[in-house]
């Protein structure tokens, strides 16, 4: 049995915690057989854990407390992955939705894509990297409620480009300079343009949608002494055709919406800054979540 599950670009702007989408990098895990003890083979690196104590076995174990189930066997798994780690692209979102299905099969758990996502959103603790990590495309969700809500969406035509950094942002250091409040006014004015984005993306309106990341009033402007490269990243977008710039989730992973047709000009002048890091041309997933093989 395999699980794959896509990396996800979370905030588009002013859609912090609630907007993301799927994009076409993956995390593989792969059961194998059965075992004395849970062991995972990866080659992410020395500080991702290969047993019982790794993110994706702490998942399975906290899904089937929740369930009241047990398991009497334990596996042997080889876990890959193309998804960089803590750069903002919902690595450890797709480790938590690979274990929520790694335990849906193994203990034949029976979950509904409702289930999932309300598991994966107490665990992440915020929707907008799973549901999309879930669904594929484009999701607007809330789990600021008692229920999960989520709304799946395509995201109109447009190329991807993404900027990853060398080095790692954990999601905790860049979540700790927000600033624990926002006045009543700074709330009704942030969730103005937040409600204007969404209107424009599920309108088609992707030049709206790309001012309304810009003018996003909840993190990026908090965030941007983390992310050294991202008014360069921006002002080039704007001077050579894009739609839109936003710190993907967390960052430092810049991301651009663009049409097709401008993305080589775009990379051209992103490359004469010469900075520390990776571009990435990406698609949209529209599959979300997969098994290959179920067990159920
Ligand atoms: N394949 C994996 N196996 C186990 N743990 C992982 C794996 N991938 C990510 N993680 C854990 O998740 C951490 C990264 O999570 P973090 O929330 O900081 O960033 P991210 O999910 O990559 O980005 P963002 O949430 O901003 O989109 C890693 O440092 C590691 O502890
Ligand atoms: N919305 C989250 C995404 C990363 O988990 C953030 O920006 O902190």
């Amino acid at each position: 049995m395999k699980i794959i599950v896509p990396a996800t670009s979370a905030n588009l702007g002013a859609g912090f915690d609630s907007i993301g989408l799927a994009v076409n990098l993956y995390l593989t895990i792969e059961v194998l057989e059965k075992a004395e003890a849970w062991r995972i083979d990866h080659d992410l690196g020395v500080n991702i854990p290969t047993d019982e104590k790794n993110l994706l076995l702490t998942t399975l174990s906290a899904v089937l407390a929740q369930k009241k189930q047990h398991l009497s066997a334990k596996y042997h798994l080889k876990m890959s992955s193309d998804i960089p780690l803590a750069r903002g692209l919902g690595s450890s979102s797709s480790v938590i939705v690979a274990g929520i299905e790694l335990a849906n099969q193994l203990a034949q758990l029976g979950l509904s894509d409702e289930e999932k996502l309300a598991l994966a959103c107490q665990i992440e603790g915020h929707p907008d990297n799973v549901a999309p990590a879930l669904y594929g495309n484009l999701v607007i969700a809330s789990s600021a409620t008692k229920e999960v809500r989520a709304i799946k969406a395509k995201l109109p035509q447009c190329k991807l480009l993404a900027f990853v950094p060398d080095k790692e942002l954990k999601t905790v250091a860049s979540r700790q300079v927000l600033p624990e409040t926002l006045s009543y006014a700074q709330a009704v004015a942030a969730s103005a343009v937040a409600n204007v984005l969404v209107a424009s993306l599920l309108s088609g309106d992707l030049v709206t949608a790309g001012q309304m990341m810009k003018e996003d009033l909840f993190h990026e402007k908090y965030r941007s002494a983390l992310v050294p490269e991202l008014a360069a990243f921006r002002e080039i977008g704007q001077t050579y055709g894009a739609y839109g710039t936003y710190l993907s989730g967390a960052g430092p992973t810049l991301m651009m919406l663009a049409p097709e047709e401008k993305i080589t000009l775009l990379l051209q002048h992103l490359s004469e800054k010469n900075w520390q890091g990776c571009f990435y041309e990406l698609e949209i997933d529209s599959k979300g979540l997969q098994v290959e093989k179920s067990l159920l």
